[in-house]
């Protein structure tokens, strides 16, 4: 079971996520969690929906919290922060998921003295398979790391990473859901296309990637060995390799993630 109590600032499509994870869980109590969003309706909703408290304000969530996540847009982090830092405690830690938002910059803003842990999680949090990765200040102890991991672990996996990797996780994990739900949906368009109704269509096509990423997880074959395990001579999964090779499948999936790593890298520079 988790300790501590944790608050959040912001509650958006990804502390929505994560509190519901959390929650889910079992690993930790509803009454331990504090959430203050600006706009009302939301904390009430989301106190109604989990039993978690609504604080009236984010100096509250954050005088309340052992560990506060900051979870607004990257552009309103820093402002957010430098509003709330006099309310922290001086063991608190400040968990920031804001995408391109380094730990020199979170430093400025909250002091140089205080805790930070950047994390890039990402929506599948909600149903316990999240990925996270977690990046600790050098003020951070390794059981505070521990713990902030015990927490993304409660509802998926979480791995530490130095901060320079952190664009390539937003890129392969962070946005990597968008890419999956667009490829889900392309497939189930085609399954319709085949005659088939929609509802069952997405159910096989969503069904398929999540059987085919855990064969990935699970038998530590290479992909392009379970691949070829599908491709009969002469037969059908081929026929549909051929064209996604010559529509450059593979080559646009590298280069949309080279873009979102470059967006990653330019927030990060703002
Ligand atoms: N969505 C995702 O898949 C992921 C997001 N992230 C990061 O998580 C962060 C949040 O993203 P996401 O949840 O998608 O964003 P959302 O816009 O859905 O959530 C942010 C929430 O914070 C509210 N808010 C804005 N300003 C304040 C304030 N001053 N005080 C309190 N609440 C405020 C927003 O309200 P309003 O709507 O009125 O602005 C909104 O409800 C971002 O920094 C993003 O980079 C990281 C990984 C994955
Ligand atoms: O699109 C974004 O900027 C955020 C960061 C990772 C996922 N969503």
């Amino acid at each position: 079971m988790l300790e501590k109590k944790i608050g959040f600032i912001g509650c958006g499509n990804m502390s929505k996520a994560i509190i519901g994870g959390l929650v889910a869980s079992g690993q930790i109590n509803a009454a331990q969690i504090w959430v203050y969003d600006h706009k009302p309706e939301t904390n009430q909703a989301m106190a109604q929906q989990y039993g978690i408290n609504a604080a009236q304000s984010a100096e509250e969530a954050a005088r309340e919290a052992d560990i506060l996540f900051g979870a607004v847009k990257p552009n309103v982090i820093l402002k957010v922060l430098k509003e709330i830092a006099g309310a922290l405690n001086k063991e608190t830690l400040v968990v920031s998921i804001a995408a391109g938002v380094t730990l020199d910059a979170l430093a400025m803003a909250l002091g140089h003295d205080r805790k930070i842990v950047r994390v890039m999680p990402n929506t599948p949090a909600l149903v316990n398979e999240g990925m996270t990765s977690v990046t600790p200040n050098a003020l951070v102890t390794s059981e505070e790391s521990d713990e902030v991991l015990a927490i993304f672990n409660s509802f998926g996996k979480a791995a530490l990473v130095p901060e320079y990797l952190i664009h390539a996780v937003v890129g392969v994990s962070g946005s990597a859901p968008a890419y999956v739900f667009m490829f889900i949906e392309a497939m189930a368009d085609a399954a319709v296309l085949g005659g088939m109704p929609r509802a069952q269509a997405y159910q096989f096509a969503a069904q398929a990637v999540k059987g085919a990423a855990q064969m990935v997880l699970e038998t530590g074959k290479h992909p392009g060995e379970l691949k070829d395990m599908v491709c009969s001579p002469g037969g059908t999964t081929i026929e549909a390799v051929k064209v996604l090779e010559e529509k450059g499948f593979r080559s646009a999936v590298i280069a949309a993630m080279e873009q979102c790593m470059d967006r990653s890298q330019a927030l990060s520079k703002s």
